[in-house]
């Protein structure tokens, strides 16, 4: 009662949120109108893989209150099965916090980012929102990677980059290093850095208190009429899609009538609110702040990432929307079972709802039947999504082997009907034009960061010269760490570039990298025949040089993965009617029942059982029966081990 002369924001705030809600809702609606734009922070965690951004990010929601702390709060920030499975951040997730600095209120938009390569895009989108970012290096592990990139995101950006120093607690953590590392590398003093243990809590008090000392708050108004960007969203099954919205000017709330500056669509808000992180609505949003709309929007296509919303009666000039993201894996996926092609559908669409980045064309095989080509940012991408597909659909699939978008350059385009253009773009192998019509073919580059200690180099650069790659630069950036980049041809990496790389260095070198354009390219097409009959999914567009050892390899690879069955498998690699690689799978020599003395039928049933549950797992390419999971396996150019 002490402080109640005080205007809001100087009001001394309660360590229990739930106190706060009390002090400051009616009706059960939070009221966020205490928090001026000059007390609002907008900021992001950016890192590479495993640096400890979602501890850090559960020790800041632990300080400011926001969830509790008696509980176990291990990465509350990662919602997706799939994260906590794979211990890493694919979806970007937003919390707002409340922070009480030197008597004042401010409010802490946490937005918390993936690390992972394929996941830059959502890294950029995260970061239009905000105006700094808490730059996290393990103090153990160092500069990495996936740091550069992340810095330079967040750099051209201009965005205030604060460099913290994570699990100090380490035994083997070396903060000093790193700071030298922070200090040649992107010319940030070594004062600048935050020393921490995001595990233990040490020192993340004080990144609170740099965040809102260094981090601007936005350059925004109330009075400027509405200007939502829609960021991110996501389709909730009971109320439709929500979108996440970064309010750029004015303000929003229940029964505002607003438009898409993309589609001009009008809707009526429902609902506003904020994440702590689970979903708060609040009366009204305003300028500056960061939070979530709902507006009875029903289809999927109608929050577009990157579009701006406003009010009906006040268009506005939309914000820049978002370089969209480019897909550079592509692979055909079929509904393990034909009848389930509407619920499979169904689930593509709304998980593409949430992962903007996927894009879809319809597709059909003739074993397969309808399906679709999809394209992903890259592998690991593509395995996140199939995943998400079993866990939260429960939609079983067929993924063929990925590839990259190649183009051809058709020598008279005027005599080919089908394509109208001199250039086209090839996303899937089977419809890679003859050499006969094509005057040159181009492949897509990217430009490779590896970052690893000094005594795995000559491995590494052999390992690059197999994958074809010409050297561009090679530097120290201490004394045992070296930076090496590398111009890749994508297919060269897209499959698994990054475990042989890992496991040469014993884990230690790290790998990121970014589009190059496109180059010429000495390119043909490759069948594989079982028995004869070619596997459309098996088609592989390949460097002319490389066909044989690549024939031959996956020739090799299914061997292995092709159960024996009653009758001799020929496996053949092809180019036109030339075969350049064979291998046989003998058939069967005994009768698995034959064990069996015909006496123990319990036993002689379970056999047939599992049988016919392998078989379920089989598909049909002319009488040879297939795993469905060879796809995949018979890409790898390492086996798993
Ligand atoms: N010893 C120690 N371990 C830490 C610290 N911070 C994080 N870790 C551990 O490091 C691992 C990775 O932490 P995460 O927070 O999941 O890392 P991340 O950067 O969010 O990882 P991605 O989401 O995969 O990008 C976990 O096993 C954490 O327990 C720390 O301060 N000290």
């Amino acid at each position: 009662a002490a402080f109640l002369h005080l205007p809001p924001w100087r009001q001394p705030f309660p360590v229990d949120p739930t106190q706060f809600y009390r002090q400051y809702s009616t009706r059960n609606q939070k009221d966020v109108s205490m928090f001026p734009v000059e007390n609002i922070r907008n900021f992001s965690i950016i890192a590479h893989v495993d640096h400890g951004k979602s501890t850090l990010a559960d020790r800041l929601l632990e300080i400011t209150g926001t969830i509790s702390t008696t509980g176990h709060n291990k990465q509350v920030l990662d919602k997706l099965q799939v994260e906590r499975e794979r211990g890493i951040t694919v979806k970007a997730q937003t919390a707002s916090l409340f922070y009480n600095h030197e008597g004042t209120n401010y409010l802490l938009n946490l937005i918390d980012t993936p690390g992972h390569v394929d996941f830059n895009y959502e890294v950029s989108r995260s970061l239009s929102a905000c105006q700094g970012v808490l730059l996290v290096v393990d103090a153990n592990e160092g500069i990495q990677a996936q740091t550069v990139a992340n810095f330079y995101l967040a750099f051209e950006a201009q965005l205030s980059i604060i460099p913290v120093i994570n699990k100090i607690d380490l035994k083997n953590a070396d903060a000093e290093r790193v700071e030298k590392q922070i200090e040649n590398m992107f010319d940030i003093s070594k004062d600048e850095c935050i020393r921490i243990s995001a595990k233990l809590g040490t020192n993340v008090e004080r990144v609170l208190q740099e965040v809102i000392e260094k981090i601007p708050p936005p350059d925004v108004s109330t009075n400027d009429p509405l200007k939502a960007l829609v960021f991110d969203s996501t389709y909730d099954h009971f109320r439709g899609v929500i979108a996440n919205i970064a309010l750029f000017g004015g303000e929003i709330q229940k029964g505002h009538k607003i438009m898409s500056s993309h589609t001009k669509k009008t809707y009526e808000v429902s609902e506003v609110g904020i994440l702590t992180p689970n979903e708060q609505p609040v009366q009204k949003l305003y300028a500056g702040q960061v939070g979530y709309l709902i507006a009875g929007m029903k289809e999927v296509t109608e929050a577009q990432i990157g579009d701006t919303l406003c009010l009906h009666k006040q268009p506005v000039e939309p914000l820049p929307g978002f370089k969209s993201a480019k897909p550079m894996v592509f692979a055909g996926m079929y509904p393990a079972d034909k009848s389930e092609y509407n619920n499979i559908k169904s689930a593509v669409e709304k998980l593409t709802l949430n992962d903007s980045s996927v894009t879809v064309h319809r597709d059909s095989s003739l074993v397969l039947g309808a399906g679709w080509r999809l394209g992903f940012l890259g592998l690991l991408h593509m395995e996140v999504f199939n995943q998400r597909l079993e866990q939260e659909y429960n939609a079983s699939v067929i993924l063929t082997a990925p590839t990259v978008p190649y183009k051809a350059v058709l020598s008279s385009a005027k005599l080919i009907k089908e394509y109208r253009g001199e250039e086209i773009t090839i996303i899937n192998p089977s419809e890679f034009p003859d050499n006969s019509m094509v005057s040159a073919y181009l492949e897509p580059t990217v430009l490779g960061t590896i970052i690893t200690p000094d005594e795995y180099i000559g491995k590494i650069l052999a390992l690059c010269q197999t994958r074809s790659a010409v050297q561009k630069d090679m530097v120290y950036i201490d004394e045992h760490r070296v930076m090496l980049k590398y111009l890749f041809p994508l297919n060269e990496i897209i499959v698994d570039f990054y475990d042989a790389l890992k496991s040469l260095s014993s884990g230690y070198a790290s790998f990121d990298y970014e589009d190059a354009g496109y180059q010429p390219a000495d390119l043909i097409k490759m069948d594989i025949l079982l028995n004869g009959n070619s596997v459309e999914e098996l088609v592989t567009i390949v460097q002319k040089e490389k066909a044989f050892t690549v024939g031959k390899t996956m020739c090799e690879r299914l061997k292995d993965v092709i159960p024996r069955q009653l009758f001799e498998i020929a496996i053949q690699a092809a180019i036109g009617s030339k075969i350049i690689a064979r291998e046989t799978v003998k058939p069967y020599r005994k009768d698995v029942l034959a064990k069996c003395y015909g006496g123990d039928i319990s036993r002689k049933m379970k056999l047939l059982k599992r049988q016919a549950e392998g078989k379920k797992k089989l598909r049909k390419i002319g009488n040879v029966e297939v795993p469905k999971d060879a796809f995949i396996s018979v890409l790898k150019r390492q086996p798993d081990k």
